[in-house]
């Protein structure tokens, strides 16, 4: 019989951006790169895009300075084990977490990331919206996609972005391999959005995650390409409603800060076989 006392865990997403989540207040977890990768593995482990651990940022020894101890902390690994410092999408995952967990009440929480601290209201429909902080443009740059060179903004959401307003079909684009990217702009690497307008508040989009590959949404994307296509049309703030392969979200983009809200689902609970935890 193997063991079935291993580490417990969730499986949720948001927009179908897909998240294994690792409860573990106090920050015992020894969660490794390689076991992190196991477990996004789509054939021989859980699969997704990415790891939440909900730890108290007490115990994060590289926490941001300024979160309190007693705040529930978003550590967020990428699939390939690589550690980001925001995630869109898997804010609004965790804090659905923390709710079904009894760990956090209904109405406004604060998660800590290592972007900062995120406000966050979950609402009655299941919805939940994400104080998402400043979006900073730090400069114009281009890629090359199935061939072609497109021009972007690239986008400080917390993490980084290059966000391509393009007037070509997303569906044409082959993101199977990494679009090329300026490494003097993005020395840590960056995740490429390309974005359609679709009239003036609705775009669509289509994302390669750093650290991940195509995803079926990004929720960091969703706020550069907002960002993109209102200063495409000549705004700096706005209201967009972004379409992804996943699903919808809104994003507001204002002079001091951006919000986005969707979905976030939880959809299993379980423990990990014990032996292989222990054998990662
Ligand atoms: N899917 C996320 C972004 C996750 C991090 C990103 N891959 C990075 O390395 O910056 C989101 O919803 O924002």
């Amino acid at each position: 019989m193997r063991s079935t006392d291993g580490p417990e865990f969730a499986k949720g997403h948001g927009t179908e951006n897909d998240f294994v989540v690792l409860p573990d207040p106090d920050g015992r977890l020894k969660l490794t790169e390689h076991r992190v990768r196991a477990l996004c593995d789509r054939q021989r482990g859980l699969g997704a895009d990415g790891v939440l651990r909900v730890v108290r940022a007490g115990a994060v020894p590289d926490a941001p300075a300024g979160i309190p101890a007693d705040t529930w902390f978003m550590d967020y690994f990428n699939a390939d084990g690589s550690v980001a410092e925001m995630c869109g999408n898997g804010v609004r995952v965790f804090a659905r977490y923390l709710l079904d967990a009894g760990w956090a009440e209904p109405g406004e929480l604060q998660v800590g990331t290592r972007a900062g601290i995120r406000p966050v209201i979950a609402h009655r429909d299941g919805g939940v919206t994400v104080d998402m902080g400043p979006a900073s443009v730090f400069g114009r740059s281009s890629t090359s996609c199935s061939g072609r060179a497109f021009e972007g903004l690239a986008v400080d959401v917390g993490n980084p972005h290059l966000a391509c307003v393009i007037n070509a079909d997303l569906a044409g684009l082959d993101l199977t391999s990494a679009p090329s990217y300026d490494t003097a702009l993005f020395p840590d690497g960056v995740n490429v959005e390309f974005v359609r307008p679709v009239g003036a508040d609705r775009a669509d989009m289509r994302v390669f995650e750093r650290g991940v590959g195509e995803t079926r949404s990004c929720g960091t994307g969703t706020v550069a390409a907002a960002v993109a296509a209102l200063r495409s049309a000549g705004q700096d703030t706005g209201e967009q409603v972004v379409r992804v392969p996943g699903g919808t979200v809104r994003v507001q983009v204002r002079a001091d800060t951006t919000t986005l809200t969707g979905p976030a689902e939880l959809v299993a609970r379980g423990r990990l076989d014990a032996d292989w935890w222990e054998q990662r």
